[in-house]
């Protein structure tokens, strides 16, 4: 960890170490979304703060672990392709928070992805569970931004738990710091 600047950093830093001190948690997430959208560069970017542009399609799935202010959060990384999704609902099952992620810059692909999403969720073993959809790839240009993906995946339609939807990019690390506070604010008590 990069050492905290001037004495507001050093305070928070301190706080950080302290409240992982008294109050330790943990929570299970599963990652989805169709190949490509950037699950897997997502992880990477989190556990090791660096975008590294050649990933190769997940087989199966990954699972990492990483630790945030006192949080332990446990991601199941899954595969996007065709074959793999019939695991999703195996793995989303108990868990805290499932994140969709959508390439926001490949605009043909979101029916898809939001078929998928809704298919998913209607599983009665995933009723309540929040759900976190990321639309990846902002740095890219035509991006789609949060309305947009709302409306184009019919999110409204979606009412028997939490929405929340970010527009980030891994590459840019553009809203990747609220999208982990809104991970740890879901994690178990
Ligand atoms: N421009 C841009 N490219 C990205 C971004 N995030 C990921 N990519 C690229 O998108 C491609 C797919 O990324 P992956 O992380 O492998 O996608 P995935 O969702 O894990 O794919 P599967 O494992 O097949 O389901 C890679 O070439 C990444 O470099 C981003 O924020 N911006
Ligand atoms: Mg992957």
């Amino acid at each position: 960890m990069a050492p905290p600047t001037g004495l507001f950093g050093w305070f928070s830093s301190l706080l950080d170490w302290l409240r992982s001190l008294f109050f330790k948690r943990e929570m299970e997430l599963s990652l989805v979304g169709l190949n490509k959208g950037g699950k897997t560069t997502f992880v990477s970017v989190l556990t090791t703060g660096q975008y590294t542009e050649d990933m190769i399609p997940t087989v199966g799935f990954n699972m990492r672990k990483m630790t945030k202010g006192g949080v332990t959060i446990k991601m199941w990384d899954l595969g996007g392709q065709q074959r793999f999704r019939s695991l999703w609902e195996r793995y989303c099952r108990g868990v805290q928070a499932i994140v969709f992620v959508v390439d926001a810059a490949d605009a043909d692909s979101v029916p898809m992805a939001a078929r998928e999403l809704h298919a998913l969720l209607e599983r009665p073993s995933l009723k309540g569970i929040p759900l976190l959809v990321l639309g990846n790839k902002n740095d890219l240009p035509g991006a789609l931004g949060v309305e947009q993906l709302k409306e184009m995946m019919n999110l409204k339609a979606l009412t028997d738990r939490e929405v929340c939807v970010y527009s980030i990019s891994c590459k840019r690390q553009s809203n990747i710091d609220v999208t982990l506070d809104w991970l740890t604010r879901h994690a178990k008590a």
